[in-house]
């Protein structure tokens, strides 16, 4: 059953999803916590599986890309949150899902136009019923309109408590897709299937989906826990630069607060970091996304910062500001240019209010600009944006909290800056 919620299509939002172009490590939790998913990174081989890659054409067909990664090697991270999962990360891993899914009677697969494909294969390697679910192009897909539809083509389908959700796609199509399955019936089961260099290091990972709104970002949803995430190298070869791009920026911000090492590969070679076969790319997928499940596994909820010890928290750095960049944007700026922008913001902001060094705000600007990534913003009056930024869910009250570093990976938490502060943060960053 195919349900068809329109295309969408990237069109005109294409090129105006964020501008065109463009130590130490810290003694404290989050960095140890990183450390430890790293050190619990466990490399092994991937079960033998006859695999095709979409398109093969039966699997006979060559592969046209230089082999710069070994094929066969897989990496699994684990989560250990309210329920454990792995996060496998490797070449041909997406065919796992039929074990992930095993025991459901129907599958519905959300995923957007341009991945049919890569939908129609992984659905004919599934014994259960597949009820195919066509959704809006990234962030069109993350609205309520969209969310019902999804609700009423399960209900047509007749979605059980014992049936799954399988969201495949960038971060935006994994968001809805979650929040389908954590609304439906109360909750049942859902697998991630990431595309997108942000989707496997970030969104994928941790359990948080939801919609916007047009007051905010994400400003509906739920904490949903997939029952396994399978991150699929070879689902990136398609990915336009632009996207690559804007996924890394939130690997940099796993950097910036809690593993250093990340900045090193990027600085030490920044046009391999962006190519989606090197070995480089797929150990700075590895890396981040040790860090996020270090972190959501010590605070899935999101509810343990207290003074220096910053729970889940800390992997929003840079989206108080960034948040409200894609708000006043009207959605329309990819997601990493608008944290790219958001970690200049609170860097300026953290040297203004005298916490942070200006050397760690230039390293900020340095490493985003040889990446290509917006470090300037000066589409809206800092008014509007103070407005959106009330609307963060890290405020409490009419108090504006930001993660902010003291030093590389020296999280804190900056509540309740001077408006003079925010406003000269604001200044610098227009340019
Ligand atoms: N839940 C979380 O913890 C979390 C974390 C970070 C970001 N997010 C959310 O993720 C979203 C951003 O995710 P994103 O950057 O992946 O954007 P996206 O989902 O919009 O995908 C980017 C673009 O790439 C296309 N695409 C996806 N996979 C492709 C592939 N393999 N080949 C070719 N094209 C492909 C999409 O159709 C889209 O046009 C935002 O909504 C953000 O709020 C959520
Ligand atoms: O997983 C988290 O927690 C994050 O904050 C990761 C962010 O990169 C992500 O964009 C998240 O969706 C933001 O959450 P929000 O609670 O600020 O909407
Ligand atoms: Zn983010």
């Amino acid at each position: 059953m195919a349900a068809g919620l329109g295309a969408g299509g990237r069109g005109a939002g294409g090129s105006q999803r964020g501008p065109a172009a463009a130590a130490g490590q810290r003694p404290g939790t989050a960095g140890a916590a990183a450390e430890g998913a790293a050190a619990g990174l466990r490399r092994h081989r991937h079960p033998r599986r006859r695999h095709r890659r979409p398109g093969a054409g039966g699997g006979g067909g060559r592969d046209p890309r230089p082999a710069r990664r070994g094929r066969t090697a897989v990496r699994t991270v684990e989560v250990s949150a309210e329920r454990p999962y792995r996060v496998r990360i490797g070449a041909g891993v997406r065919s796992e899902l039929v074990e992930l899914v095993a025991g459901a009677d129907r599958v519905a697969l959300v995923h957007p136009q341009v991945l049919s494909g890569q939908a129609r294969e992984l659905a004919a390697g599934l014994d259960a019923r597949v009820t195919d679910i066509t959704v809006p192009d990234a962030e069109q897909a993350k609205t309520a309109a969209v969310l019902q539809s999804c609700w009423d083509t399960l209900a047509a389908a007749g979605f059980t408590r014992s049936d799954v959700v399988v969201g495949l796609g960038g971060g935006a199509t994994t968001d809805l897709a979650g929040f389908v399955a954590a609304t439906w019936a109360r909750g049942i089961g859902f697998v991630t299937v990431p595309t997108t260099v942000l989707g496997m290091v970030d969104a994928a990972v941790g359990g948080k989906t939801g919609i916007n709104l047009p007051a905010g970002k994400n400003l509906v949803g739920a904490f949903h826990e997939p029952l396994g995430v399978l991150c699929d190298l070879d689902l990136l070869a398609g990915l336009p630069a632009a996207d690559v791009r804007a996924g890394l920026a939130e690997v940099v911000k796993c950097g910036l607060v809690a593993d250093p090492q990340i900045l090193s590969l990027v600085e030490d070679d920044p046009a391999d970091a962006q190519d989606p076969g090197s070995a480089r790319l797929a150990e700075l997928v590895e890396r981040a996304i040790a860090v996020k499940a270090a972190v959501v596994s010590a605070d899935l909820r999101e509810s343990t910062s207290q003074g220096r010890a910053i729970g889940r928290e800390l992997v929003n750095y840079g989206h108080t500001f960034g948040h409200a960049v894609e708000r006043v944007e009207g959605y329309r700026w990819r997601h990493g240019d608008a944290v790219s922008v958001g970690m200049v913001y609170v860097a300026e902001l953290a040297e203004v209010v005298g916490l942070q060094q200006p050397a760690l705000r230039d390293r900020h600007r340095s490493v985003l600009t040889t990446l290509g990534l917006p470090t300037r913003y000066s589409g809206a009056s800092f008014e509007a944006l103070l407005e959106a930024m009330r609307l963060d869910k890290k405020t409490r009250g009419s108090t504006l909290r930001f993660v902010a570093l003291e030093d590389l990976a020296v999280p804190t938490i900056l509540s309740g800056p001077e408006e003079a502060a925010l406003r000269e943060a604001h200044r610098r960053v227009a340019g």
